[in-house]
This record gives structure tokens, C-alpha cells and sequence, in this order.
């Protein structure tokens, strides 16, 4: 029987770096697969559906949420942000590790219903620097920005939830510190107990 992969979870405020890490982790690094999310936000210019979000619109999101299969999903700023539950399953059935970049909301949920996950919460170095970023972006409005901002001290507040917290001072640095995280996580004693489960039964 293959083993189950692990789910990870990530998340943290807007604009701190998320997706320029997880692009960092991806470089090179095949043992784990990305979820692509679905979302009912405009598609930004460069941005590719299916690659970079599944774009969906409410009908169709409300559809998918009607008939069970998102895994989690939440509103933030104004549109659904979700995860597709059928590829999650597949692929840690397949003993693939899957990895989730999702905002607290979502996260919360998924802990529920997968207690075993693992959390992870990226931080910006301090709140001014977050702003520099959501502002040097410049992919949002001012209004947008400043949304974003108020949205990011109620997701820090909640950081407590999760297992790890890194700090995103330098893309690199934090990339090398997830994964060494998720390297980890692979030999906890209670993940490697299941498989000696039936052995010491015998
Ligand atoms: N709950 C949930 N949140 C998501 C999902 N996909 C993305 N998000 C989060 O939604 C928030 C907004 O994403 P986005 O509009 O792409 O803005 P950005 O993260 O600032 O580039 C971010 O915190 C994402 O991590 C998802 O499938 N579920
Ligand atoms: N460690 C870092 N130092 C400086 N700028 C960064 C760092 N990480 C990301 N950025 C920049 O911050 C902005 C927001 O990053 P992004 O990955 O889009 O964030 P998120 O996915 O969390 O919303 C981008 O312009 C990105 O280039």
C-alpha cells in the first residue's frame, strides 16, 4: 500500500510573499505537488487559468460549493477563494505530498478536517515592510491595498493556529526554511508508528 503524502498548508498576509517563495520551493523540488486554487477574482494581466488560479465565476464557485467539492474555501475581499477537493485526495492518495497556499480561513477548516496537515504561517519582517511590498507590487489599488492591510493584522492575530511561523526577510532564506520544515515533518514519530502499526500487532 502506498503511503499517504502529506498535506501541507500555507498561508500568511497578502502581499508578505507567498507565491514568490512557493515559486522559489518549486524550483527545484518534485516530491510535492502545487493545488491550484479556484477563484472568482479577476484574472491579473501574466496570470494563466489553470496555472495560476482556476478562474470561476460565482454561479459556477457556488455550484462547486452546493455539490461538496471544495475542500475549504472562504471569502476574502470580496470574492471565493477555494480549494478543488478531488485533486488533493488523488494526489496524496498517489503518496504525493500536496501543498496549499490558502488565506487563515480556509486553513482553519482544513485543520479540521485534517488534523494531521501541517501549517504553516509566513510573516513579513514588520507591517511597513508588508505595505512596500503590496505597494512595489502594484497589482491593487490604494483601497485594495489598504483592505488587504486591515485583513493582515486579523491573519496575524490568528497565527497561533498553526504549527511554524517563518519569516519572509529574504526569499531564499525562507524557501530553504519550508522546506527543511516539511523535510522534518516526514520523520515525526507519529507518521512513522502507522507504518510499523501492523507489525507490532502481529
Ligand atoms: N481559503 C482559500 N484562500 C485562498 C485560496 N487560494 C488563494 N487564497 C488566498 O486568498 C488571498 C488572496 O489571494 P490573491 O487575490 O491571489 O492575492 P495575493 O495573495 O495578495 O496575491 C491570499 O491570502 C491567498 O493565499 C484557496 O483556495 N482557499
Ligand atoms: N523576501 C522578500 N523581500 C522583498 N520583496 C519580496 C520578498 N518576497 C516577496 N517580495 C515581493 O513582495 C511582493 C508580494 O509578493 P507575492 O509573492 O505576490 O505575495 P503574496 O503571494 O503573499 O500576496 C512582490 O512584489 C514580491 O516580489
Amino acid at each position: 500500500m502506498t503511503e499517504r503524502g502529506l498535506l501541507i498548508v500555507f498561508s500568511g498576509p497578502s502581499g508578505v510573499g507567498k507565491g514568490t517563495v512557493r515559486a522559489k520551493i518549486f524550483e527545484n523540488e518534485n516530491n510535492f505537488d502545487y493545488s491550484v486554487s479556484m477563484t472568482t477574482r479577476p484574472q491579473r494581466p501574466g496570470e494563466v487559468d489553470g496555472k495560476d488560479y482556476y478562474f470561476r465565476s460565482r454561479e459556477e464557485f457556488e455550484d462547486m460549493i452546493r455539490k461538496g467539492e471544495m475542500l475549504e474555501y472562504a471569502e476574502y475581499v470580496g470574492n471565493y477563494y477555494g480549494t478543488p477537493l478531488t485533486y488533493v485526495n488523488q494526489t496524496l492518495d498517489e503518496g504525493k505530498d500536496v501543498f496549499l497556499e490558502i488565506e487563515v480561513q480556509g486553513a482553519l477548516q482544513v485543520k479540521e478536517k485534517v488534523p494531521d496537515g501541517v501549517f504553516v504561517f509566513l510573516t513579513p519582517p514588520d507591517l511597513e515592510e508588508l505595505r512596500e511590498r503590496l505597494v512595489g507590487r502594484g497589482t491593487d489599488s490604494e483601497e485594495v491595498i489598504a483592505s488587504r492591510l486591515a485583513k493582515a493584522r486579523e491573519e496575524i492575530r490568528l497565527m497561533n493556529e498553526y504549527d511554524y511561523a517563518v519569516v519572509n526577510d529574504e526569499v531564499e532564506l525562507a524557501a530553504e526554511r519550508v522546506k527543511k520544515i516539511i523535510e522534518a515533518e516526514h520523520f515525526r514519530v507519529e507518521r512513522v508508528m502507522g507504518r510499523y502499526a501492523q507489525m507490532i500487532e502481529e
